[in-house]
């Protein structure tokens, strides 16, 4: 097991903001955290980042975070947290390179070359990092804690905070997909925080569900993305169709003012049982 969190409570200013979270993550997978604004997903994440105290137990390859000596624990686990300002002039090259420390600056690196190619900012290596777009920096980012832990030896956790929200649809997909691949080809265990019910259904093996700092449900998406536990969760009413693609979406339901529209009818779409 790479990562494993037991009846994990997290406390802010005397408030009790995680209540007991307990689950496990394995080599390869893809674990995904949903839950409405406030219910506790980056607080919880910031504590397994090592960010937050925390009580109850986290442990990264069966040891507890806080044994591990930080150099070790810096090859083995990576963390993109919600915002990153990075206001320095450093060019993006240079942002990647910090994720591979022994690496000389200016030298060459594939691994740096292949994350630039692989996130699309290749073409951006040479700018400076003030000046690039929301989605380029997001990207950059990513780029950068991915470069941290891609070739480590042994069990590599990744945790992201909302990855995709400043990317269009495109770069959703690609950033994604890549963080998918690596998880089914290197191995890496995969903890993301996401508000996108859809993309989480498309890309995750398992989700988990928060509410008011507790884990309401456990399992795939078709096992929680139900039009009753969304409504429970989220106060949010949808319906859930079944995609001949293999997995579910949510379609919001149409209420009040906004009812003007008409989805397009989708003949890949059925409705799910
Ligand atoms: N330092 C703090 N002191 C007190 N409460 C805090 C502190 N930091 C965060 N909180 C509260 O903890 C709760 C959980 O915040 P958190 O950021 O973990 O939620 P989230 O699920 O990630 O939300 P979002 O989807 O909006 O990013 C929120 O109600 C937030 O206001």
């Amino acid at each position: 097991m790479v990562l494993c969190i037991n009846n994990v409570s997290v406390s802010l200013e005397r408030s009790r903001i995680v209540h007991g979270i307990d689950c496990h993550l394995e080599a390869g997978e893809v674990l995904m955290l949903l839950g409405p604004n406030g219910a506790g997903k980056s607080t919880l994440l910031r504590a397994i980042s090592g960010d937050l105290p925390y009580g109850g137990s986290v442990t990264l390859s069966g040891q507890e975070l806080g044994k591990w000596r930080p150099e070790r624990l810096a090859r083995q686990r990576a963390v993109m947290p919600q915002r990153v300002e990075v206001n320095f002039p450093l060019t993006v090259e240079e942002v990647v390179q910090l994720g591979r420390p022994g690496t000389a600056r200016g030298g060459s690196d594939p691994t740096v070359d292949r994350l630039m190619e692989e996130l699309d900012i290749a073409h951006l290596r040479y700018r400076l990092v003030p000046g690039l777009s929301g989605g380029e920096q997001q990207r950059l980012q990513l780029a950068r804690v991915l470069a941290q832990i891609i070739d480590s030896p042994g069990d590599r956790l990744l945790l992201l905070d909302e990855c995709t929200a400043a990317l269009d649809p495109a770069h959703q997909q690609l950033v994604l997909d890549l963080v998918r691949r690596l998880a089914k080809a290197e191995g890496m265990a995969v903890l993301a925080v996401v508000h996108d019910l859809n993309l989480a259904a498309q890309f995750a093996d398992r989700l988990l569900l928060m509410r008011e700092g507790r884990l309401v449900h456990e399992g795939s998406a078709r096992e929680v993305l139900t039009p009753e536990l969304l409504e429970t969760v989220y106060g949010f009413t949808a319906r859930v169709v079944e995609l001949e693609e293999g997995y579910p979406m949510v379609v919001p339901a149409r209420t009040g003012p906004s009812s003007a529209y008409t989805a397009p009818w989708n003949p890949s779409c059925r409705q799910a049982s």
